[in-house]
Formats: structure tokens, sequence, C-alpha cells
């Protein structure tokens, strides 16, 4: 039994949502299948629907209502509850062996910093279900206008590969909102992000912010694993297939799907008697 899963992470609106549908979608036209599993108490399907629902076990809507919790109390609270009832994702995911699941995971970065739950949803899917796990991390395109502002994202995306331990991608999404902006040169020093981009920065920023943005992107620099791969789900692009491949190596999806027999030591008098 092998399982594959990929968790879409990234900030409110970075576009997972589309993303996980954009992979659904691509999947089903080269005859694959692909499962989605919400994570989101808030979230109703949009293009394909949920196989697994976090809102099955609790909505946020409910938390809310009944417990009288704002938005964000009320999914800290959902989580909590999950955390506690970690045999309903057990049995949902029970009959899933051999699949290939995306979980869409809700924008909140509290959820991997404050209160750990990401990270442990991860380990409970690697250690006790048994699966072949990758994080991806969606960081809007738009932030490369601003510079300073894109080095801060890439901040939490690396953020988010520590605190979450497992093999990981970052995707730059939205880049068709970008495209006729930037250069494609200047795209690509932010696809593998160059530090030198803040040194061309306008002088006209105050000159500690400047300091301490040029630190950050140093940072990143030197830790030397935040790159980037561009997403565009605003039309048919090369860019899921691009991402899916790069998921399926980091899984080993192929390896999973078939795993290889011990090669037969080829036996003479078999080859005798065809
Ligand atoms: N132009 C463009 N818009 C996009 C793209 N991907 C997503 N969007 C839009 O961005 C908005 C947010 O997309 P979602 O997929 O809901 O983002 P999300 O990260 O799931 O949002 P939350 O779950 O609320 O955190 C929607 O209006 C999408 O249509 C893209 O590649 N290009
Ligand atoms: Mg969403």
């Amino acid at each position: 039994m092998s399982r594959v899963g990929c968790m879409v992470l990234g900030p409110a609106g970075a576009g997972k949502s589309t993303f996980c549908n954009a992979i659904i979608s691509h999947m089903q036209s080269i005859g694959r299948r692909a499962h989605l599993v919400n994570l989101d108490p808030a979230a109703d399907p949009t293009q394909y629907e949920f196989t697994i629902d976090i809102k099955d076990l609790i909505s946020l809507e409910d938390v809310m209502e009944e417990l009288e919790l704002g938005p964000n109390g009320g999914l800290v609270y959902c989580f909590e509850y999950l955390m506690n009832n970690l045999d309903w994702l057990d049995e949902e995911i029970g009959d899933y062996d051999d699949e290939y699941l995306i979980f869409d995971c809700p924008g909140q970065i509290e959820l991997y910093t404050h209160i750990p739950v990401l990270p442990t949803i991860a380990r409970h899917l690697q250690v006790n279900l048994n699966f072949s796990l990758c994080a991806a991390y969606l960081l809007e395109a738009p932030f490369v206008i601003d510079q300073a502002k894109f080095f801060s994202g890439a901040l939490s995306a690396m953020s988010a590969m520590i605190l979450l331990e497992l093999p990981h991608i970052n995707v730059l999404s939205k880049m068709d909102l970008v495209k006729l902006e930037i250069s494609r040169k200047k795209l690509k020093q932010f696809l593998n992000p160059d530090p030198l981009l803040l040194e061309e920065e306008s002088d006209d920023s105050n000159p500690r912010f400047s300091k301490l943005n040029r630190a950050i992107a140093y940072l990143v620099d030197d830790f030397g694993m935040v790159q980037f791969l561009p997403l565009d789900c605003s039309s048919e692009s090369k860019s899921v297939a691009t991402i899916i491949s790069h998921i399926d190596d980091i899984t080993q999806w192929a390896e999973n799907q078939e795993p290889k027999e011990p090669a037969e030591e080829a036996d003479p008098e078999d080859e005798d008697n065809e």
C-alpha cells in the first residue's frame, strides 16, 4: 500500500484552491486520477467536489455561531478539534490506498507557527498513514513588483519549509498578472531569488528598511533553498504539468505505483523449455 499526497499551502488568496482544481483537471486530461481533500473549514468546493472534506467533521460557520468566536479563533478551534479527532481523518482516508491526494489548506500562517497543526497533520499522514508527502507553497507573482514584499514572502516560504520538515516546492502563482509588467530576465531572477535585486531599489525608501530588507534577502540567499516554479492557472499552460512532474519526482509517484519486483535470477532450465 502506498499513498501520495501534496499539501498545498500559502497565504490567503495566493491561488491554492485554483491550483488544486487545475491539478485535478490536468490529471483527468492525461487519464490519471487524483482526489481533493479540503482542510479549510470555511471553504466550499469550486470546480471539483471534495472527496474528503473537513466540513463533514466541523465547519467554521457552525463554530463561530455556536461558540460565538471570530473567524481566526473559530479556525483555531476547528483545527484543535481535528487534532483531537484524527481518527476521523484516518477513517476518511482509509479506503484511498494507492491514490493521489491533494490537500487544500487554509491560508492562515498561524496554523504552522503558533499552533503547529499542519506540521502535526503532515507527520501523521507520513508516519501513521504511510503517505509519500510533499508540500507546495504558493506565493503570488504580483509580489515581485514590490521587491521587499517578495523577499518577505520568500522568508515565509522558507519558514514553512523549516516547520513542516517536508520535501518542498515553492510556486510563484498568477504569473499571467505580471508577464506584461516585468521582463523575462528579471522574472528569472525572482524564480531563483537574487538579493542583488534589492540593490536596484529606489533611493526614496527609508534607509533603515532598505538595510533590513537587504538582510532578509541575503538570509534567503544564504539558505539557498528557496526557488520558485512559475504557475499560471488563467489559461491552458504547461506550468501545471511541470509542477505536477516535480511533485511526482519528489513523492516518487511512479515508483509507488509500480513497485519494482526484485530481479529474478534467470533459470537456465526455463530458458531450455522455451
Ligand atoms: N489571474 C489569475 N488569477 C488567479 C490565478 N489563480 C488564482 N487566481 C484568482 O485568485 C483569487 C484567489 O484564488 P483562490 O484559489 O481562491 O486562492 P486561495 O489561496 O485558495 O485562497 P484562500 O483559500 O482564501 O486562502 C481568485 O479570484 C482566483 O480566480 C491565476 O493563475 N491567474
Ligand atoms: Mg482556498
